[in-house]
């Protein structure tokens, strides 16, 4: 049963906090939302027995939200069911993940959501920990740094929706919490976990959201073992590389689907990292780039016009997967929207989410997804209610294996939802390698 319960503020946060689970031998599931954890059935005995038996073989569950950008009320509601819905099926240890870059804004959703699940669990502090530094994230003296940028100095400037203009975690955080923030640096946490935990238990960081530095994995593994009595913990999922669960050898789904079958990559994202893995694979894949002023004057015939396209590439070379995607360039990126018509961001989504779900239909069983906000968009499209964990692709990225109902007829797919700024130049290419 799951001891285990985190909450992740977006899907590609999700699996990337699962895939670093599941290497930490938990047999981790991505719950999508809070339903996808509790009963259908309304009773809370019928929901106890039926999620003793649903989550037997499993140690640690992820609930994948779309909370990251989302109003402040709804991110906490939706957190708030999440953390509720992780309590019932037996879950004791909390994790919020957010990003690695510590997206948000002024007004929240981090520090929202983080006072919200404490005051749920009854707790009154908690560490924050965005270092991740497989992925080049790293905190010193407070700063979050992006490989050898600190956070502001970073692509991350120019965000559209959480521009990060600060690299300060505790003055990024304060103006979106209730609670005090503090820090606690390198040296305390280099002294070893016995007196990181002492200086945590201080009247200082007793009420408050403790930000600690970290800049290595081995600085992450103190920080975990300091706080193994906390009800809940904060970060990246950097932080997991401290824990241990009780499944090393058995925490990886095998795959669903087989060499050759049909796949595709779906590329919403319009982060840097993304743009160079397209301009990569428009070398070596079959592509097209969404056309917003197309897709605004016919959305179902701009859709169909480019599933056709992936079904002809499907016939002339089943094992080669097309690519879609939304940005090459950042001048791509649409920043207006013309008078009347859909944001341009919701129509990339409602685009690459019709396109997901007719592919799927058409006998796609392999998805490569970028983007956090697009992989929430296809995901729910899919209708995916649980993904299990399997083969690692990159730090952050893995493969998961789901059933998808999108239109009445299940299916089991490989899905890789990957992170905008995650993964290696030649990851549409090579990613498939892993499923093996
Ligand atoms: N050409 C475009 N113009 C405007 N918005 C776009 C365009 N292409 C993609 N988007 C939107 O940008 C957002 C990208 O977010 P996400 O999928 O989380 O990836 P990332 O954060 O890596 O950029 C999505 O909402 C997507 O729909
Ligand atoms: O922690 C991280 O950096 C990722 O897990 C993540 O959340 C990235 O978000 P997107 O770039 O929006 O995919």
């Amino acid at each position: 049963m799951p001891t285990l319960g985190a909450i992740a503020d977006d899907f590609t946060g999700a699996t990337d906090l699962a895939t670093m689970l599941v290497a930490r031998g938990f047999r981790t599931v991505v719950a999508v939302g809070a339903d996808a954890v509790s009963s259908p059935a309304d009773s809370d005995s019928a929901a106890e027995s039926d999620a003793s038996g649903r989550w037997a073989d499993t140690d640690a569950v992820v609930v994948a939200l779309k909370s990251r950008t989302a109003p402040v009320p709804e991110a906490v509601e939706d957190s708030v069911r999440a953390l509720r819905a992780l309590r019932a099926i037996g879950c004791r240890r909390f994790y919020f993940k957010y990003c690695s870059t510590f997206d948000s804004t002024p007004r929240g959703n981090i520090g929202p959501v983080t006072d919200a699940l404490l005051a749920e669990l009854g707790e009154r502090r908690t560490v924050v920990v965005p270092s991740f530094p497989a992925t080049g994230r790293t905190v010193y003296r407070g700063r979050l740094f992006v490989h050898d940028d600190l956070l502001d100095e970073s692509p991350m400037r120019h965000h559209p929706l959480t521009p990060m203009l600060d690299s300060r975690v505790d003055r990024l955080l304060r103006p979106q919490t209730d609670h005090a923030v503090t820090r606690v640096g390198l040296d305390t946490v280099r002294a070893g976990t016995d007196a990181l935990r002492a200086a945590l238990d201080e009247a200082a960081h007793a009420d408050a959201l403790t930000v600690v530095d970290a800049v290595d994995d081995e600085d992450l593994r103190t920080v975990s073992a300091a706080t193994e009595d906390f009800g809940l913990v904060t970060g990246a999922a950097g932080l997991a590389v401290g824990l241990t669960g009780p499944h090393p050898d058995q925490a990886r789904a095998r795959p669903a689907s087989r060499p050759g079958d049909a796949g595709v990559v779906l590329a919403g994202s319009a982060s840097a990292a993304t743009r160079a893995q397209v301009a990569d694979a428009l070398g070596s894949l079959p592509h097209r780039r969404l056309d917003l002023a197309r897709l605004r004057a016919d959305f179902d015939g701009a859709v169909d016009g480019l599933t056709a396209f992936v079904r002809e590439c499907w016939e002339a070379d089943p094992a080669t997967p097309p690519l879609i995607y939304a940005v090459a360039t950042p001048e791509d990126v649409e920043t207006d929207t013309p008078p009347g018509t859909e944001p341009p961001s919701s129509l990339v989504e409602r685009a690459l989410a019709a396109c997901a779900t007719a592919l799927v239909d058409a006998g796609a069983r392999r998805l490569l997804v970028a983007g956090g906000e697009t992989s929430g968009a296809v995901v729910t499209a899919l209708r995916a209610r649980t993904l299990a964990i399997g083969a690692p692709i990159a730090p952050g990225v893995a493969w998961a294996r789901t059933e998808v109902c999108p239109t009445g007829t299940a299916h089991t797919v490989d899905l890789a939802l990957k992170s905008g700024n995650f993964g290696g130049t030649d990851i549409f290419t090579q990613a498939w390698e892993q499923l093996v």
